[in-house]
């Protein structure tokens, strides 16, 4: 865990019941444990599409395959509704996943760097976030 992480970090004011928060808390330590999971799931993901995106720019290969991707949604769509988890959520946040790889693929064949070591911009402030996604998340 990163050192000025406080997982108590909270809104919440200090007339909330204590018992309440104990259990809020036990439950955020869960939430956390997965969010940390989801960013190594990711970044093992990234490692393996930017490999792709070597092999296509080496063999001329287009940076997109539409016929993959469709066949990807439908099937993680399935998984979802198995899994109770809402099938158009998962095909919105795979969507916007894909569209990262394919920024990547196009950045690599034209000779750039693509990566977390690059760019000038290595954590992205909360607020600014929300800001940016014109206050979705508030
Ligand atoms: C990773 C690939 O490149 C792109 C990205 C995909 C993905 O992130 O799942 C799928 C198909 C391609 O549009 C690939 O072709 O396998």
């Amino acid at each position: 865990m990163s050192a000025d992480y406080d997982p108590h970090a909270s809104s919440l004011d200090a007339s909330t019941d204590p018992a309440v928060l104990d259990e809020l808390f036990a439950i955020r330590g869960s939430i956390d444990n997965i969010d940390a999971s989801l960013v190594y799931l990711l970044a093992e993901r990234f490692k393996f599409t930017q490999r792709v995106g070597r092999l296509k720019a080496e063999h001329d290969l287009p940076p997109s395959d539409p016929g993959r991707e469709a066949a990807q949604i439908e099937r993680l769509q399935r998984l979802a509704h198995d899994a109770e988890l809402e099938p158009a959520f998962a095909q919105k946040f795979l969507n916007f996943v894909i569209a990262e790889v394919i920024r990547h693929h196009r950045a690599i064949a034209a000779g750039e760097d693509v990566g977390p070591r690059t760019g000038t911009v290595p954590v992205v402030r909360q607020d600014a976030a929300r800001d940016a996604d014109g206050g979705a998340r508030a």
